[in-house]
């Protein structure tokens, strides 16, 4: 098979760097350029170490310009691990130049401008692009996805709230009403960035709420979680950072339908059961990130309490590789019709 020439627009990031490591060992793919604006020229193994060995020692980050990816002949598909806001430039410009384009952003992944401009802050940067992006979670979209010029790759926080809780919204086994998630993020979840929030000394044996009440992947949870019930699903939800570098801990509390787990186990196991990157955990058996750090998998159980009604829904995943550049090179593998799990095992 003629291996697929692969390009990585922002790969000083975290998940850039997540990104450029899956792509430059999975078997049919050719990682082809990597850029960045503040280490363009440099070699890639000076500044990640970690790839001496993977990469060629004179492969060097390229700078970001969109109409130069654009004009590459010899890369067809590109991921782009950028800045919301940012991300939408350089899919314009590689969509119109016939490119395969998979965002990690959230540019694309609301359905409406309103819904992007109230969350994000700013307009949409490209409305127009909007309608031709699918918004793929691999084991919950439907097949139709894999026409569509580019790929709004989901968000870390949504993915661990949504695979669980979907299939349980969908099935009527869940109150679509007073839904409440508590999710913990590693730091990493943050980007690379230099702000007084992420520093060591901050962060470091420290743990505390933030985005309350209404935080920006609230808007993409509430949209999938409404598609899955067929009908408006309002959720609070609360993040938190804590101090761990990779891994998100979700919480979900949610007025059970019927008593006991069976029927939420049989929806789970009918959803995911044959799905090679989710674990359903016996219930009683709760997720543990030091499980998960470092692979593409989703670990979710449930728990009924009899006292107050509830079902207790806990899930843990890598928040950069589930939640990001795995989940990418897995939706890769499936548009490109390679098998699921090549280069994530
Ligand atoms: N971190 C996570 O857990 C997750 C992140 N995401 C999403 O993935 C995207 C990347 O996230 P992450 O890797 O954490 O981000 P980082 O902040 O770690 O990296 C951002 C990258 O974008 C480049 N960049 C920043 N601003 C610009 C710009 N104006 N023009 C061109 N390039 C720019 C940076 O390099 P340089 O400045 O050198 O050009 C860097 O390579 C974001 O949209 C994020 O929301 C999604 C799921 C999880
Ligand atoms: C720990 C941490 O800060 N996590 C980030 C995750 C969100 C993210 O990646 O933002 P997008 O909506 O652009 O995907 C946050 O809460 O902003």
């Amino acid at each position: 098979m003629k291996p697929v020439n692969v390009g990585i627009v922002g790969a000083a990031g975290y998940s850039g760097e997540e990104l450029v490591r899956l792509i430059a060992g999975h078997p049919h793919t050719n990682l082809t350029a990597v850029t960045s604006r503040s280490l363009a020229g440099q070699p890639v193994v000076d500044v990640m170490p970690r790839f001496r060995g993977l990469l060629p020692a004179d492969f060097t980050f390229t700078t970001s310009d969109s109409q130069a990816l654009a004009e590459r002949s010899d890369i067809d598909v590109f991921f782009l691990a950028l800045p919301h806001g940012v991300a939408a430039e350089y899919a314009e410009a590689l969509v119109a130049a016939g490119k395969k384009v998979l965002d990690l952003s959230a540019d694309f992944r609301l359905s409406s401008t309103e819904t992007y401009s109230e969350y994000y802050g700013q307009p949409h940067p490209a409305p127009d692009l909007l309608s031709q992006a699918a918004y793929v979670i691999p084991e919950i979209t439907a097949a139709d996805w894999q026409n569509a010029k580019m790929i709004a790759c989901p968000g870390c926080y949504p993915t661990s709230v949504i695979t669980p809780l979907a299939p349980l919204l969908k099935a009527g086994l869940v109150d679509s009403n007073g839904i409440i998630v508590n999710a913990m993020s590693g730091v990493s979840g943050a980007g690379k960035k230099l702000a007084e929030d992420y520093l060591y000394c901050e962060r470091n044996e420290s743990a505390k709420a933030y985005g309350v009440p209404k935080h920006r992947h609230l808007s993409e949870i509430e949209e999938q979680l409404s598609n899955a019930a067929s009908k408006p699903v309002i959720i609070q939800f609360t993040p938190h950072l804590v101090p761990m570098k990779r891994g998100i801990a979700t919480t979900i509390v949610a007025k059970a339908k019927q008593t006991g787990v069976d029927a939420i186990y049989s929806a789970w196991q009918d959803a995911y059961g044959q799905r090679p990157f989710v674990g359903i955990l016996p219930s009683g058996k709760t997720p543990d990130t030091a499980h998960v750090t470092g692979t593409n998998r989703i670990d979710f159980s449930a728990a009924y309490d009899q006292r107050t009604g509830n079902v207790i829904i806990t899930s843990a995943e890598d928040n950069l590789l589930k939640g990001a550049s795995g989940q990418a090179v897995q939706i890769m593998n499936l548009w490109l019709g390679f098998p699921e799990t090549t280069g994530l095992l």
